[in-house]
């Protein structure tokens, strides 16, 4: 029985997002990008019950993000947080929500449940009002960030002291350039509201290495446009432009998934076991 802040990336990517954090008897699901079946199987693999969970924290309303939120709320009756503008994007896609599970967390605002506190901070992406999360336990910090187009100095202020880091490395930028996707998209991806791209996430990464931070995970990695060891090997280089270098003993890129859930990671161990 695990007794610190622990999580798992349940899924990761444009086809649909969810993660688990969990701490004694407190689970959150941040994001329900897939349909609530495909969720429960996601969860059933981690061993965690739908029934466990405290309540769903949605990063934005786009429908990776969102699109089981309705039907697991009205399933399972667990309150669901948003701020007021992603509620008002996402009123449409989630359908009747019971006023006493619509909870409103403004951007900034932190809730604790329990002994885990959620805090949102405010990433720049072509949503209603975007947000990332990090999680305090009290000692150790989790945080994620994922759909931003780039990351902003209150971004890095949110994030900087965190143990674990879900970090967004969505594409290549020559794969992205030479890709198949019509050019309207391929510029919003580019955009500063759409996704970062691996050399994005290594160059904020050189900023983030502090002692603290001993793992982060790429998250949210296009099927087209990326490949994870294109996505590790470019963050590397982009952190070694910056004059930033590590042993892999001292910090590591980890793996996520569009089709499983990552093995837990306990937040407070130097590997995660
Ligand atoms: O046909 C498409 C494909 C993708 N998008 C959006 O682009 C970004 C990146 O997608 P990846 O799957 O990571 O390459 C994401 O926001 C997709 O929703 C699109 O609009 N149209």
């Amino acid at each position: 029985m695990s007794m610190g802040m622990r999580f798992t990336v349940l899924s990761s990517g444009s086809t649909g997002n969810a993660t688990v954090i969990e701490l004694g008897g407190t689970t959150i699901l941040v994001d329900a990008g897939l349909s609530a079946r495909r969720v429960e199987e996601l969860l059933r693999e981690r061993e965690v019950s739908p029934e466990q969970l405290s309540g769903i924290l949605v990063t934005h309303e786009h429908t990776d993000h969102i699109k089981g939120v309705g039907a697991l709320a009205r399933k399972y009756k667990m309150p669901i947080y948003a701020n007021e503008k992603t509620w008002e994007g996402m009123k449409k896609y989630v359908g009747q929500i019971e006023p006493e599970q619509r909870k409103i967390l403004e951007t900034g605002a932190a809730i604790d449940f329990g002994s885990l506190r959620a805090e949102s901070f405010g990433i720049s992406h072509d949503a209603a009002e975007p947000v990332g999360y990090t999680f305090d336990d009290g000692i150790h910090k989790l945080s994620l960030a994922t759909d931003l187009g780039y990351m902003s100095e209150k971004v890095k202020e949110a994030i900087y002291d965190s143990d674990v880091l879900v970090l967004e490395s969505n594409h290549d930028i020559e794969m992205l350039r030479m890709g198949r996707y019509p050019w309207n998209i391929k510029r919003r991806i580019l955009s500063d509201i759409g996704h970062l791209s691996n050399n994005a996430a290594g160059e904020a990464l050189s900023e983030l290495l502090n002692g603290r931070l001993k793992r982060t995970y790429l998250a949210h990695l296009s099927r087209d446009h990326n490949m994870m060891d294109i996505a590790k090997m470019t963050v590397r280089c982009s952190m070694e432009d910056c004059g930033i270098f590590f042993k892999d003993s001292e910090f590591e890129l980890r793996d996520t998934y569009w089709n499983m859930p990552t093995p837990w990671d306990e937040v407070g161990s130097k590997t995660g076991e």
